[in-house]
């Protein structure tokens, strides 16, 4: 079973407009759409969806709180959300002119003292694997990543900026940096494939069993301690990419619970993080194409 933690949830508004941005004058979108969003919760309605056992744990307060847990309530999600006296954050993602703007929200301050009540929460559900991914609500410190980590006996996947993951002193088994944060983390040039793979190899000596770098339109890599592996992308529509990482990552997850191979996994990450990019928003899109999509993934070793 896997838990994943949200220490700084949204609710991911969504609004698409017919023409450019433009300074100075009021934009009027064309429509908007709202989801639950925060990675480890993208995380957890994806796998729900592929009917995999999970539980989404986190932070959450005020009217949006609300909306996502209810949001992810309605959506058949099992959470088991702290709650904050702050209010969870809106992030908005613009889309205008083929160009994608992201508007994020530090998000609410928190008190320290709401990690013991996450943990507890985690503990409960005796998880096999953790997911901790996304940002730090203002209060939150680096080492209260770390603490997931620690707290108890599954595997933990960690899925936060390359500034962050630099820091992290526990052990993971994996961590998601796209090609930025894998940069940021790093300091290698990822301008190339070779060098994200060559990152993604050697980044796992700072503390991770596997290092999955997804490369947005140039697909992902899988360094293992055994081989580093490659798959293109597919060559979809793109409507937006928001959550594209989030989906990959449960793809990869969802085929490791069943026992699959590394390569499997990788395939099957692939094709769902495809159908999430295909369609506007981090809601969840219909899984039933994932099977024929994953049979169009090539993986190679590098
Ligand atoms: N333009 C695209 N065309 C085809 N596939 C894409 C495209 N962008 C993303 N993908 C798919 O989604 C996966 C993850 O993409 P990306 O590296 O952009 O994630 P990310 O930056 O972590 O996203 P987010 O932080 O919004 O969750 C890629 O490995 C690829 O399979
Ligand atoms: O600000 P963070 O925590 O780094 O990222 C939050 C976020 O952009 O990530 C998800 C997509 O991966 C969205 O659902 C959400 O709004």
């Amino acid at each position: 079973m896997i838990v994943t933690v949200t220490y700084n949830p949204a609710v991911d508004q969504t609004v698409q407009f017919d023409e450019p941005m433009e300074p100075d004058r009021v934009m009027r979108a064309e429509s908007a759409r709202y989801d639950a969003g925060g990675k480890g919760i993208n995380v957890a309605q994806f796998l729900t969806a592929m009917d995999k056992p999970c539980v989404a744990t986190g932070l959450a307060g005020g009217f949006t709180g609300r909306f996502v847990r209810e949001d992810m309530q309605s959506g058949g999600v099992e959470t088991d959300f702290t709650e904050i006296e702050g209010i969870t954050r809106l992030n908005t993602t613009a889309l205008a002119d083929s160009e994608e703007y992201k508007l994020n929200l530090n998000g609410p301050a928190v008190d320290r003292s709401v990690v013991d009540a996450v943990l507890e929460r985690v503990r409960a559900h005796d998880p096999d694997w953790v997911l901790v991914g996304g940002s730090l609500p203002p209060g939150l410190e680096i080492a209260d990543i770390d603490r997931v980590a620690t707290a108890g006996d599954w595997e933990t996947v960690v899925d936060v900026e390359g500034t962050i993951l630099r820091r992290l002193d526990a052990r993971y088994s994996m961590c998601k940096p796209n090609r930025h944060e894998l940069g940021d983390a790093t300091d290698a040039d990822v301008s190339t494939l070779e060098g994200c793979a060559r990152a993604a190899g050697s980044f796992r000596d700072q503390g991770f069993d596997r290092v999955l770098a997804s490369l947005g339109a140039d697909g992902a890599v899988l360094a293992t301690g055994d081989q580093l592996l490659y798959a293109d992308a597919l060559d979809i529509d793109v409507v937006d990419t928001v959550g594209a990482g989030d989906a990959l990552l449960s793809g990869v997850l969802s085929a490791w619970e069943a026992g699959q191979s590394d390569e499997a996994a990788l395939k099957t990450g692939v094709a769902v993080s495809s159908l999430l990019v295909s369609q506007a928003g981090t809601g969840v899109p219909s899984f039933d194409a994932v099977d024929s999509l994953r049979d169009e993934v090539a993986v190679r070793t590098l």
